[in-house]
């Protein structure tokens, strides 16, 4: 069996993210010893329970002491305070990494409580469900899935190889971009999305012509999507809405003016608008399921909106 990519890796978090990359580091032999280190007693007893670790820890500065890789696993609300407090004891020459769904502010709080003597790697895989929680946790959770890594200009760049290396032996296909343009993207292919279900779940549950029970009764598949959505850990995407504000401020007020001139087509009974937009989202679609997105064989040798098929064949 080959060497072990890293000695002691230390996840802080161990909900649905840091259950998943537990797994994987023992399915795929990638450190000697995990240690786990989370805030409550009961969810670090769950994952002692599951076997996710080697050694578990409610001192959070226990955990990475001697860790050569950490991964903050947590919401990115907290990511600065957790940065802080460990600081001080972390090895010389150790990677530190996260896998927050915002990466600006991540990098705002987390940059400057750390030493010049580690590499900071920040990470973003993106797979993951609505669960939450240890038990939320499965290996393939990010197979076939991309990860996206947003160094600083000062990363060391073997560090990057490394962390690369890593997720790539978790199954995913690793990019590399700046960490604003991250933002940027992800703001308008998942945060508003999310916002959109809370929304609408939240719009249908308030309402007093039509009954809760016949919003859960009557939910056809699409309702029944944003619902799914809808039910995400509600810390995390408190967090996410207030740290990646700008970019979604941004692609909210696109969205809404997208939203009027529909309105108005819907209003002046112009089914030629509504026809080419629909004709031309349906096209989109087709490009995601061929790049590999939405089904369980995903293709990364193409990506999406690059596929070759043709917009107007609808
Ligand atoms: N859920 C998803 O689909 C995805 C989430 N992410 C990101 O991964 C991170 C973690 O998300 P999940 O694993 O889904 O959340 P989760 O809610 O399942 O787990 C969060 C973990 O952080 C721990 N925690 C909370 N506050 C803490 C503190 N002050 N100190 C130590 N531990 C603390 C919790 O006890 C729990 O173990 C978030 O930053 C999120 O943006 C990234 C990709 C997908
Ligand atoms: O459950 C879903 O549909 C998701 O979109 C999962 C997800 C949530 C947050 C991320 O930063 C990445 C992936």
């Amino acid at each position: 069996m080959s060497e072990p990519l890293f000695d002691r890796v230390a996840l802080i978090g161990i909900g649905l993210i840091g259950s998943s990359i537990a797994l994987n580091v023992k399915a795929h032999g990638l450190a000697r010893h995990v240690a786990i280190t989370t805030r409550r007693a009961e969810t670090l007893a769950t994952a002692e329970r599951l076997g996710l670790g080697d050694s578990y820890h409610l001192e959070v500065t226990d955990a990475v002491r001697e860790a050569d890789l950490v991964i903050l696993c947590v919401p990115v609300g907290i990511c600065g305070a957790i940065t802080r407090e460990i600081a001080p004891y972390l090895k010389a020459g150790a990677i530190i990494s996260d896998v927050g769904s915002v990466k600006g502010a991540v990098i705002e709080q987390m940059r400057p409580h750390l030493p010049e003597t580690v590499a900071f790697v920040p990470a973003h895989p993106l797979a993951g469900t609505e669960q939450s929680g240890p038990q939320a946790g499965f290996v393939a959770l990010f197979q076939k899935r991309w990860c996206i890594l947003t160094p600083l200009e000062e990363t060391d760049p073997p560090a990057v190889e490394r962390l690369k290396v890593f997720w790539e032996a978790c199954g995913s296909a690793v990019e590399i971009m700046t960490a604003e343009h991250h933002d940027l993207v992800l703001a308008i292919v998942s945060h508003v999305p999310h916002l959109i279900a809370y929304n609408i779940v939240g719009t249908a549950a308030d309402l007093e012509t039509v009954t809760q029970s016949e919003v859960v009764k009557f939910s056809a598949s699409g309702f029944r999507d944003f619902t799914r959505i809808a039910a995400s850990d509600p810390t995390m995407w408190r967090d996410v809405f207030l740290t990646n504000r700008d970019a979604v401020l941004e692609m909210l007020a696109r969205f809404s003016e997208d939203l009027a001139s529909l309105q108005r087509a819907i209003r002046w009974g112009d089914g030629d608008t509504l026809f080419d937009l629909f004709t031309r989202t349906r096209a989109i679609r087709r490009n995601v399921i061929e790049a590999g997105q939405d089904t369980a064989k995903p293709n990364f040798g193409r990506e999406a909106g690059n596929g070759s098929s043709d917009e107007s064949s609808a």
